[in-house]
């Protein structure tokens, strides 16, 4: 009987980072991807197009020992040879790099093998190829790969509506941009200046992952997310806790919450909300909310 392949691109991975070494100068490699995984990142990629190979080797000795602390998979850009000497997760290819036949015949059925695209055809061709994920980009133009046209949000939106094995999306994203690539069908963000080259990478990993998860929100709430200038989403303090939100009111907050049934008191700004005005009460930018529920009888 054929079982079909589980791939080890799992849905939990959302933030992937790239190296950037350039963009950091006076920090080593390990110190800035260890600050990307403490803020969360769920993938981390070794790429260096001025590294000579023996110089990559040893940056991936130091990532593979780094990403197994963490439990977080680690892919080698363009050398399959890296990938296989370091025990590499997998590889990620360019449309003019190795081939992906070539990557999965040599580092075979558990590797996740990533390919970059940049229209639909490039797409389709590597999910009918095995590819466990795609590349969508680069979105917008960025300096980490100059010259290269962008293939705007509309390809995102494109990849969103016909792709069926996972996409991240990538190039020149950044926490100003990442709610309209979000919008436009993202539900995956690679990035690399952004992140590596943010005086606290752990932090911007932190914020990406909650737009992430707001976006989420949003969609599974049936909900369309809307970007900046027509924002929805807000800032607010959730019990103590920092959070972005795409609820509109206090009911739909309760609803995220999964408490609408529950027994519960809504403070909003130290204010009690009563019940009949849950839906009528907006959820301003920077609320302190607190939810209070009662647990169990008596
Ligand atoms: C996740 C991800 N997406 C795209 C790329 C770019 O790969 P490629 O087109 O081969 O360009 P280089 O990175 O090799 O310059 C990537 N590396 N990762
Ligand atoms: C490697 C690559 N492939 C497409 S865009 C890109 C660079 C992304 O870097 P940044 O996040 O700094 O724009
Ligand atoms: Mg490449």
């Amino acid at each position: 009987m054929m079982t079909e392949r589980q791939s080890r691109f799992h849905e939990g991975i959302r933030l992937y980072v790239i190296t950037g070494a350039n963009y950091h100068p006076g920090r080593t490699l390990a110190d800035v991807m260890e600050q990307t995984l403490i803020g969360g990142a769920d993938i981390i990629q070794l790429r260096d197009k001025t590294a000579s190979q023996r110089e990559l080797l040893e940056q991936a000795r130091v990532l593979r020992e780094l990403t197994k602390r963490y439990g977080v998979p680690l892919i080698i850009n363009d050398y399959i040879d890296i990938a296989l000497e370091v025990g590499a997760d997998g590889v990620h290819l360019g449309q003019d790099d190795r081939s992906l036949a070539e990557a999965r015949e040599r580092l075979g059925q558990d590797a996740i093998i990533g390919i970059s695209t940049h229209q639909l055809l490039h797409a389709l061709t590597a999910q009918a190829g095995g590819a466990d994920y795609i590349g969508v980009g680069p979105v917008y133009p960025t300096g980490t790969k100059p010259g290269k046209a962008a293939v705007t949000t509309n390809y995102v939106t494109e990849a969103a509506a016909s792709v069926k094995i996972p996409f991240v999306a990538i190039g020149g994203i950044t926490l100003d941009n990442v709610d309209t690539v979000l919008a436009a069908g993202a539900t995956r963000v690679c990035a690399v200046s952004a992140v590596v080259g943010a005086p606290d990478p752990a932090a911007v990993c932190r914020s990406f992952k909650e737009w992430i998860a707001a976006a989420d929100t949003a969609r599974i709430a049936g909900r369309a997310f809307f970007a900046a200038e027509g924002s929805v989403i807000v800032s607010v303090n959730v019990n103590g806790k920092a959070t972005r939100t795409a609820a509109r009111s206090v009911l739909e907050l309760v609803r995220e919450h999964g408490l609408e049934n529950r027994r519960m008191v809504v403070e909003l700004d130290g204010e009690i909300v009563e019940r009949a005005a849950w839906e009528r009460t907006p959820i301003r930018d920077g609320a302190a909310v607190e939810l209070v529920h009662f647990v169990g009888g008596g």
